[in-house]
């Protein structure tokens, strides 16, 4: 039995479609779209990504009518417009809005994004999306979004799990309520900052791991990444004030493992065509959106540096990636490193 009110989801992109499709099992869905003729299109052809939609999903061009009818909304849209996209919506919302974002990146405020690779960042300049809402708006109920969710199988109707993180246990029960289904397992914890970090840092160490598979390196050196990946994401994530635990759950390892591994994932794609010989300013003229993994690498070395953090794995990605430094001497550097013990933090 469909609930009775709509849910809102704020972007019509591959996750977004995605995540309408599922919500659509069990309500109906409205999509806020920002073009009308997308909007249009959706609603009379029925077709996104080569994906039928579901019948109970309707594609909107005007945000109050979501605000209106639609009291749960998951905003899905990518880090860099998120804070301008709160700003444009702000004015329909109020205090009993809940707003549980999918966006698995992070908002930088102080400082302009091309000026970061010179001036460095410093940790008040960085912002999870869940801070963004709060400090955007009037909405105090948030939550995160997260856990191995790759559009691409979700559009395909493959089996997943999510993780919904939020403060507050009604968030994560009214979630629960419209996203479990036969598709989708769906699990509650109320550490907000370790699993949207996790999220997002994941994305650094998946972008690693294509570029491995790019030089046609094998299993065991990816091994080593993503397992070292996973150490660095934990000490990034203490650095920033989070519990280590939800690295270790559905939202870290579980998220990690999908996307390092998967070419349905844009950030191992990315690094595959860096691995494979091509430059960021080439692979950037081929994607209308570069994978999340490429800013927040970005933004992750220069806080790093400003935070006197220990991440080799950061640093290396970061001179392949926007410095151009060959990978098989970032790889000897990675073998050589002087990594003292295996596992390194309590
Ligand atoms: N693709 C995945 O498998 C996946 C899975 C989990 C999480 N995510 C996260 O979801 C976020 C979005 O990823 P995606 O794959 O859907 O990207 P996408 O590029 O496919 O879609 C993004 C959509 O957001 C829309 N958008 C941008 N600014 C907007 C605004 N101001 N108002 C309304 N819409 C706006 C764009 O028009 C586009 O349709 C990212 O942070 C990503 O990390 C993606
Ligand atoms: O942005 P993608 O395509 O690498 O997908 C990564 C997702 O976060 C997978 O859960």
């Amino acid at each position: 039995m469909p609930q009775a009110e709509p849910v809102g989801v704020i972007g019509a992109g591959t996750f977004g479609t995605a995540m309408a499709n599922l919500l659509a099992l069990n309500t109906e869905v409205m999509v806020y779209s920002r073009s009308e003729e997308l909007a249009e299109r959706l609603n009379r052809e029925g077709f996104r990504f080569g994906v039928k939609l579901h019948e109970r999903v309707t594609v909107v061009n005007d945000f109050s009518l979501v605000a209106e009818r639609c009291q749960l909304i998951f905003p899905i849209v990518p880090s860099d417009a998120f804070r301008s996209m709160m700003r444009s919506i702000t004015d329909h919302l109020r205090p009993n809005h809940v707003l549980i974002h999918g966006t698995k990146g992070l908002d930088v405020t102080g400082i302009q994004e091309d000026q970061i690779r010179t001036r460095g960042i410093e940790r008040k300049n960085v912002h999870t999306m869940t801070d963004v809402i709060r400090q955007e708006s009037v909405v105090v109920r948030v939550g995160a979004l997260t856990g191995p969710n790759l559009a691409r199988e979700l559009l395909d109707g493959q089996p997943s799990a999510s993780v919904i993180a939020s403060k507050f246990d009604e968030v994560i029960d009214r979630a629960k309520l419209v996203l479990k289904s036969h598709q989708l397992h769906v699990f509650g914890t109320h550490d907000m900052l370790g699993a949207e970090l996790a999220g997002v840092l994941k994305n650094v160490i998946a972008l690693g791991s294509g570029i491995l598979k790019g030089v046609g390196l094998g299993k065991n050196i990816q091994a080593m990444l993503i397992t070292r990946g996973l150490v660095e994401m934990v000490h990034f994530g203490q650095a920033l004030g989070s519990d280590k635990r939800a690295f270790f759950g559905t939202a870290g390892i579980g998220d990690l493992i999908a996307t390092a591994t998967s070419k349905k994932s844009r950030n191992y794609m990315f690094g595959y065509r860096i691995g494979s010989g091509e430059t960021l300013a080439e692979v950037a003229a081929t994607s209308p959106e570069l994978a999340e993994g490429v800013r927040t690498l970005m933004i992750t070395r220069h806080l790093a540096r400003s935070m006197r953090l220990r991440v080799p794995i950061t640093e290396m990605l970061y001179q392949i990636v926007f410095e151009g430094h060959p990978v098989n001497e970032a790889m000897n550097y990675l073998i050589t490193y002087p990594y003292d013990v295996d596992v390194d933090f309590l």
